[in-house]
């Protein structure tokens, strides 16, 4: 079976408060763009694990497909398998690429072995291997909270938008991110300024991440002014960095400036 798990972006973030577990309270918007990466899984004679693509730092042995496939083996007698993964989604960039993978391969494994498992157990599983992870199971646009990992429907849509990443070729941590942050109760809950148009977006939404994490690297907030220079209606950092997407009203020829990064662009 194969899937194309896909990246995400945040439209806000807003980190309201360090809990107790370590981890952050937030509020933000999970949006899914269509940059792909590519996974099969086949029942095999022998559990194997291959990866072509983008280089993934770290053990193969400890990526994210093998540690979902694991996590349900534990409850259910799943047969070996052999699994293939195609990395093109960044990697350190705030997509969450690697959330999808892990995801993606809880669907996939739950169809091709029909385990019959609920939206509700799935992201049971996927909240146990990432924050992030959860999301990739419903896969549309949601407000998420706590953790970013508790969901409610929110009416925003680009549909018709032109949606452009831009990768300045640097890997920013999460959890270096995190630490840097100070956590603030936000004045207007972000799902209540997500229902105003995109247009006024600009002035009222915010990366939280983007205050601690721009003057540390100051091509991030460059690259944001380039793409409103381009033109676009709304720009901002993806999650804890370091892609930055502007959203624009039609498809964008980009200046010289964007060429020496990786940049995708779509109309959504
Ligand atoms: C920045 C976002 O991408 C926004 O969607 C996510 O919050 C990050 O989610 P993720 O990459 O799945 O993160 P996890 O693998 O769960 O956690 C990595 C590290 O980030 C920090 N972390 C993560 C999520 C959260 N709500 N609070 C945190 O403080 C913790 O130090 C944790 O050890
Ligand atoms: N399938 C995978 N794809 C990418 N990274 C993986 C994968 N499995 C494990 N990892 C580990 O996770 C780390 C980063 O993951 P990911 O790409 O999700 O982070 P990110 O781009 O910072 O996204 P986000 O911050 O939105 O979660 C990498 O350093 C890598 O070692």
């Amino acid at each position: 079976m194969i899937g194309f798990p896909n990246a995400k972006i945040n439209i806000g973030l807003q980190i309201t408060e360090k809990r107790p577990d370590g981890f952050h309270n937030l509020e933000s918007c999970f949006y899914p763009v269509p940059l792909n990466d590519l996974l099969e899984i086949i029942p095999a004679s022998k559990t194997s694990f291959e990866i072509s693509g983008t280089d993934i730092p770290g053990d193969p042995a400890t990526n994210l497909c093998l540690r979902a496939y694991e996590s349900l083996k534990v409850d259910f007698e799943l047969p070996p398998v052999q699994m293939y993964l195609h990395k093109l989604i960044p990697i350190g960039a705030g997509l969450g690429g690697g959330s999808a993978d892990a995801a993606f391969t809880l669907r996939l494994l739950n169809e091709q072995f029909n385990l019959a498992l609920s939206i509700e157990q799935l992201e049971t599983y996927a909240r146990q291997l990432g924050s992030d992870c959860a999301f990739f199971i419903q896969n549309r646009p949601l407000y998420c909270f706590e953790k970013g990992d508790r969901f409610q429907d929110i009416d925003v849509s680009l549909r018709g938008y032109t949606i452009v990443l831009v990768y300045p070729n640097l890997a920013i941590s999460t959890a270096e991110a995190y630490a840097n942050v100070r956590p603030q109760k936000p004045v207007t809950s972000l799902r209540t300024l997500l229902q105003n148009p995109v247009g006024t977006w600009r002035n009222a939404i915010r990366n939280d991440f983007e205050t601690s994490l721009f003057p540390v690297y100051p091509i991030l907030n460059t690259v944001k002014q380039e793409l409103y220079q381009a033109g676009a209606v709304y720009a901002s950092m993806s999650g804890s960095g370091s892609t930055i997407y502007g959203i624009f009203e039609q498809a964008v020829s980009l200046p010289d400036f964007f060429h020496s990064y990786q940049v995708w662009q779509k109309t959504v």
